[in-house]
């Protein structure tokens, strides 16, 4: 979000460097803004890892991972040495004191070779069960002791249920100030999710439209091709509606359902995107079967290749009541939203990658046109990923001699708009953490609010012990009870193009 191109020297540490998530987004993000020249003038990027290892060594791991995972490869190795040579690997145990206490004399080496006390970001890319150790020690040895200078960056899940949210709030607070904590949800880093609020907030013709008076309904779709991949552990604990409702799919809700802001600082926009999370009605739990829907893949077929059931895949119990799929049904209890339903879905193994909001306005109050069995009502379609575009769908005149209705479309695509790649979410998110922007992150009410929204639905799904699993088959879009949840209010899930009529 910010502009500011200021960074002061910055330390940055990664617990976790040689995991997954720092191979295939972190040091791709810091490599991406060092191209751009978004990294401060001086910094330095410390990789903690437990493995004995050597700098030479993990800076060669991390330039092939570079060349996997980038958008930008490794192409000059004038650029690399430059970059390579501020990234040192520190031999590191994440519950051993005396490590810590090596770490910050190496943090006062830097400083000195700086000529100044550099800001520390520390990254805490583990498994939540060390959070508490680790911010730990790090009170205890003093490494972050400036609430002004130093940062912490929390990876989701951001605990399992509100309780644990709580607690973890509670915990982190002992150490660090509000200020200092980052919860990273990188949709928020996602040009396209930014830029629902340009789009909402920076043009006037769409707001006053923007309520009850003139939307139908609200989709909001995250589907995935892929399936559990290496995380199978971690799913098993997890599952779609802890994975990626409870986080990304509540955030772009509140990107698309917050109130205008009255400014456009930090406090102001995470004010306005808790109001939106407290106005969502809790679903009672005698309700959930009525309003939330989950599913399961089996083996199916993925763009020809065959694919097996989340049954089979690595560290999954072959009889597994973890859903891959979610479907909710939602409603705000506002005054802008009155009666209006938010429908939310996303799953695995489902038939192509699409993440996309949709957006229906009422229908035209009477309608006197001939051939009117083609009136498709406005759509607005916001495709985030892969696709990238807006879509307005409305209505024309065929072309000819006689009064014949055609849904048109204005498009807005990404491609069109700019020469060069869209920086990945994480180099957003990166670049804001260290220009101590913490808009785009989490706040801990959010959290706490956000597990709040489904927690009914989470403890009844934990405590049904036979559900229908497996349910649908992979590559389609998820099991039918899902389109039941629409068709039983008259509706239909919709695509994310507009519908051709000839
Ligand atoms: N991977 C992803 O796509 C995503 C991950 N996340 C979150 O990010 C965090 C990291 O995930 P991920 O990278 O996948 O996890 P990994 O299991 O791949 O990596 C964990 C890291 O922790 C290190 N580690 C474990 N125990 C110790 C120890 N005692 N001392 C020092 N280091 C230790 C591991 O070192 P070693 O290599 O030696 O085992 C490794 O570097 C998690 O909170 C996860 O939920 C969030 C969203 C997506
Ligand atoms: O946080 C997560 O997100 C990914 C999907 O992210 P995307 O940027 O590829 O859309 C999901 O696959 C993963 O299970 C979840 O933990």
């Amino acid at each position: 979000m910010s502009n500011n191109k200021n960074v002061s020297p910055t330390i940055l540490l990664i617990f976790g460097a040689t995991g997954d998530l720092a191979k295939r987004k972190l040091f791709p993000a810091f490599y991406n803004l060092f191209l751009e020249g978004r990294m401060p003038k001086q910094f330095q990027i410390i990789a903690l890892g437990r493995r004995d290892n050597d700098s030479e060594k993990f800076r060669d791991y991390i330039k092939d991972n570079l060349n996997e995972f980038s958008r930008n490869k490794v192409d000059s190795d004038e650029v690399w040495e430059k970059f390579s040579q501020q990234v040192t690997y520190f031999k590191h145990q994440l519950d051993e004191e005396e490590s810590y206490k090596d770490l910050e004399k190496e943090l006062k080496n830097i400083d000195e070779k700086f000529g100044v006390r550099a800001n520390r970001l520390f990254y805490f890319s583990i498994a939540p069960s060390f959070i508490s150790t680790v911010s730990e020690y790090i009170k205890k040895t003093e490494l972050a002791p400036n609430a002004d200078q130093d940062r912490i960056i929390i990876e989701k899940p951001f605990g399992h249920d509100k309780a644990s949210a709580i607690e973890l709030n509670e915990l982190l607070t002992k150490t660090f100030k509000e200020e200092q904590i980052y919860r990273i949800d990188h949709y928020l880093g996602k040009e396209t999710v930014q830029n629902i609020f340009t789009f909402r907030f920076g043009n006037s013709i769409f707001e006053p439209l923007w309520n009850h008076n003139f939307i139908e309904k609200v989709e909001i779709t995250v589907a995935e091709e892929v399936g559990v991949e290496e995380r199978g552990a971690f799913y098993e604990k997890t599952g779609a509606l802890k994975d990626m409702i409870q986080n990304h799919l509540l955030q772009i809700l509140c990107m698309v359902a917050m109130e205008n802001p009255n400014s456009f600082e930090a406090k102001e926009i995470r004010d306005k995107k808790v109001d939106v999370l407290r106005a969502i009605r809790r679903i009672k739990p005698e309700d959930v079967s009525k309003y939330a829907v989950r599913g399961q893949y089996k083996e199916g077929e993925i763009r020809g290749k065959e694919v097996v059931a989340y049954r089979e895949e690595k560290d999954v119990d072959k009889e597994s009541n973890i859903e891959t799929f979610a479907a909710i049904e939602y409603y705000l209890d506002n005054e802008r939203w009155q009666n209006v339903p938010f429908y939310l879905r996303t799953g695995k193994r489902m038939k192509e990658k699409q993440s996309y909001v949709s957006i229906l306005f009422k229908s035209i109050p009477s309608n006197n046109f001939p051939g009117t069995e083609n009136m498709l009502a406005n759509r607005l379609i916001i495709n985030i990923q892969p696709t990238m575009d807006i879509r307005l769908q409305f209505m024309t005149k065929k072309p000819g001699l006689s009064m014949v209705l055609k849904p048109g479309e204005m498009v807005f695509d990404y491609n069109d708009c700019s020469s060069a790649d869209s920086p990945e979410a994480y180099e957003t998110l990166l670049l804001d953490a260290l220009l101590g922007d913490p808009t785009l992150f989490m706040r801990s009410d959010q959290v706490e609010e956000a597990w709040d929204v489904v927690a009914s639905i989470q403890d009844v799904w934990e405590n049904e012990t036979a559900p229908d699993f497996p349910n649908y088959v992979a590559g389609s879009l998820g099991p039918e009870a899902s389109d039941l949840l629409q068709t039983k209010q008259g509706y239909k899930w919709l695509p994310n193009t507009i519908e051709k009529r000839k």
